[in-house]
């Protein structure tokens, strides 16, 4: 098995709730809301419009940044990244039932998420991308090799699921890494037919 987790966006004609609602139509079972530029009021009512979505495919809802959001609303889990609440923190907040999950671009950054309570990590950026600004040094699948080579000697254990620009063509040599999934979203919405990709995606996962 290999997890794929959607991150919503938007397009000029796909708003972020259509974005999660493609994904989860192809066949998705992970999405996370992430909305950068949104107003509280926005983002709350969006908020409660995807988690709806997802109970009713059985999905896993995820917001990105908002802990006392996920906490309020009864999201699933949360995804944190360096500039946002530490994991300790919204693992003290959050307490054992929410699913926290937080970034990486190096094997300290794994090491450090583990020890403060993560759940998963989603590593990257794999390659350039425009969805998110201010990236870190791109990994490659060299950085993904060296990152969970070294988790191996060190007998570190948590599931790692790449991100950055990653897009159908890439399944292959991800899976191969020893990566757990991968989380994307331009290679989605960016398709000609985006419900169609993420069904082609699911069936190269399963
Ligand atoms: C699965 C996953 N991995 C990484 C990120 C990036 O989170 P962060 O570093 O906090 O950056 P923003 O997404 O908040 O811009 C993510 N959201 N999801
Ligand atoms: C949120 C995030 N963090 C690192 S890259 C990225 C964006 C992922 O979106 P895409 O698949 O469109 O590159
Ligand atoms: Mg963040």
């Amino acid at each position: 098995m290999f997890d794929v987790q959607f991150i919503t966006h938007f397009t000029a004609s796909i708003s972020y709730l259509d974005s999660a609602r493609i994904a989860l139509e192809g066949g998705c079972r992970w999405v996370q809301l992430r909305m950068k530029d949104a107003s509280e009021d926005e983002l709350k009512a969006t908020a409660i419009r995807v988690q709806d979505l997802c109970r009713q495919y059985r999905a896993t809802f995820i917001i990105d940044d908002h802990v006392d959001l996920v906490k309020q609303i009864g999201a699933d889990g949360v995804h944190l990244g360096k500039l946002d609440m530490p994991i300790k923190e919204a693992r003290e907040r959050l307490g054992k039932g929410f699913i926290i999950g937080g970034t990486a671009n190096t094997f300290e950054d794994i090491r450090q998420h583990v020890a403060d309570g993560a759940d998963y990590i989603g590593c990257g950026p794999f390659r350039f991308t425009t969805t998110k600004q201010k990236l870190s040094p791109i990994l490659g699948l060299d950085g993904y090799r060296s990152i969970l080579t070294r988790m191996k000697e060190e007998s570190l254990s948590i599931p790692v699921v790449g991100i950055g620009g990653i897009t159908r063509e890439d399944i292959p040599a991800l899976k191969a890494v020893g990566l757990s999934g991968i989380a994307l979203s331009g290679g989605i919405l960016k398709a000609g037919d985006p419900v169609r990709e993420m069904e082609t995606i699911i069936q190269q996962t399963e």
